[in-house]
């Protein structure tokens, strides 16, 4: 079993009867929602949204409920992964391009629980490229203004050279810092953009992490400790 799948499948644990459960996005997230699609499928009684159209197909094959958003109070728990994680369980999101829709739920959840691989793990966020959602409208301008931040931003494109479109039908830019020294501060002014939708710091979300190590180990990590 490799490490996604350990910690992926160790945080559906977590997971009981009757709750109402955020579906995560990633190679990660994956081997959670197939594990719940098992549950559901010995008969346990859950209900789901999701943060992709991606997990939302992946959840409908395994009959996992899809609830409408006007059904739903709070979410009960979020699985979902993270492109880097810090000592304070601040995260980069948006790797695979579902940040805003994460974002959304994560807000709406009582649990975040993080699943991710030692890799993931840091010291400092910055490293991976932050990802930033910004409106096609004038979109060279934004990314100006992303520059004056002092990151390297990038456009994100796909394989055969198109432009990235998120499910919102926004685009991804993903800036180049190294080293975010303060998340919350870099959060509210990237956000402070016009056209700025939102970016993949999530600061003080998550209330877990579940870690897996190359050994076999699994640490689960709670946000204040
Ligand atoms: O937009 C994608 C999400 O934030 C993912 O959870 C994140 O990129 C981690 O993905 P993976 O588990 O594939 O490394």
């Amino acid at each position: 079993m490799n490490i996604k799948q350990l910690a992926a499948e160790k945080a559906v644990d977590w997971v009981e009867d009757g709750m109402t459960i955020g579906l995560g996005t990633g190679s990660t997230a994956v081997y959670a929602i197939r594990k719940i699609g098992e549950l559901v499928q010995q008969g346990m009684r859950i209900q789901a949204v999701a943060t992709s159209v991606e997990s939302e197909k992946l959840a409908r094959e395994l009959s996992i409920p899809i609830l409408p958003f006007a059904e739903v109070g709070m979410i009960d728990l979020t699985i979902d992964g993270a492109d880097e994680v810090d000592p304070d369980l601040n995260l980069i999101k948006g790797g695979g391009g579902a940040l805003l829709r994460e974002k959304i739920v994560a807000t709406r959840s009582r649990q975040l629980m993080i699943v991710a691989g030692e890799n993931k793990v840091v010291k400092r966020l910055g490293e991976f490229p932050l990802p930033v959602e910004v409106v096609t409208f004038a979109h060279e301008w934004t990314i100006e203004k992303l520059a004056s931040l002092g990151c390297t931003p990038v456009l994100r494109k796909k394989e055969d050279g198109d432009v990235f479109v998120t499910d919102n039908g926004n685009y991804t830019v993903d800036c180049h810092f190294k080293e975010i020294l303060n998340p919350a501060r870099m959060h509210r002014q990237l956000n402070d953009i016009a056209g700025v939708v939102d970016n993949g710091l999530f600061v003080g979300l998550a209330s877990a992490a579940v870690v897996a190590y190359n050994s076999g180990t699994i640490e689960v990590r709670r946000a204040g400790q």
